[in-house]
């Protein structure tokens, strides 16, 4: 696949609350060492607007890993900027969490305790409080006292997006959360994420190697090949064929 097109994606509406513009300009990390041979990304520019929900797919091995590790401040870039809010990304920050496939919950912890864990600094009543909120958020109230291997793997993840979201970041960032679910589950949460980036206009970047969950959740899907956009588009303007042809070799 060599074609690129980047197609002009309009503003997301004002119905913003608490997300952060992002912005990569001219972005390229490669990975050094002697099984690396050149891969990583870029250049990648791109400008996600605040409250948008981009959806990045891409073959094995396209970079997008890569990407969200950079978004997450885990891996500096050796050109090119990234910013959240106008604020340069210079390693892991507050305003930015990440969801991974496996939910990465502190198993001595309670249900509780794990969400509250980035609240470090609100008081007591409060951190209780915004928990609880939470918890109801996603389904989970009553289940406060609760250790992660006491949970279905779904109430899993939805405990790793209450803790995401409990800290009312500005970019959420969602590596295939939902890849290791069945097929029922995932597509719940799916919809209950959706429900959820609605009440909080948080700024979203998910990756999946699956075409149809990108397009029924992105309102912007983004493309990769071999660490650089091959397509720019708005979900409503792609298919799931031409996605398919995207990545046919
Ligand atoms: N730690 C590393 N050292 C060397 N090369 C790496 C490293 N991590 C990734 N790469 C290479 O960088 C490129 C992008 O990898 P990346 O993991 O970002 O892709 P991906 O799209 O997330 O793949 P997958 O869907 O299989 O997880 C690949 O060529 C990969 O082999």
């Amino acid at each position: 696949m060599t074609t690129t097109m980047n197609r002009s994606v309009p503003a997301v509406s004002s119905a913003v609350r608490g997300g952060a513009p992002l912005q990569l300009d001219g972005v390229v990390y490669r990975y050094h060492g002697k099984q690396a041979s050149g891969a990583g990304v870029g250049p990648l520019s791109l400008q996600v607007a605040a409250g948008e929900f981009l959806c990045v797919v891409g073959p094995s091995g396209s970079g997008k890993s890569t990407l969200l590790s950079l978004l997450a401040g885990f891996l500096r870039p050796q050109s090119g900027k990234i910013s959240l809010g106008g604020e340069a990304v210079r390693g892991p920050h507050p305003r930015l969490t990440l969801v991974q496939q496996e939910a990465a919950l502190f198993p001595w912890l309670t249900v509780a305790g794990n969400v509250a864990f980035g609240l470090r600094g609100v008081s007591g009543q409060e951190k209780k409080a915004r928990v609880a909120e939470a918890l109801r958020q996603v389904n989970l109230a009553g289940y406060e006292g609760r250790r992660p291997h006491e949970l279905s793997g779904g109430q899993r993840q939805r405990v790793a997006l209450a803790r995401a979201l409990v800290t009312q970041p500005g970019l959420l960032l969602l590596d295939e959360p939902f890849s290791a679910l069945d097929h029922a589950t995932r597509t719940a949460l799916a919809d209950e994420l959706l429900s959820l980036w609605r009440q909080a206009g948080v700024t979203v970047v998910f990756v999946t190697h699956q075409l149809d969950e990108a397009l029924h959740l992105g309102q912007r899907i983004v493309a990769l090949h071999d660490g650089e956009v091959a397509l720019d588009t708005l979900a409503t303007q792609t298919s799931l064929p031409e996605l398919q042809g995207l990545f046919k070799v």
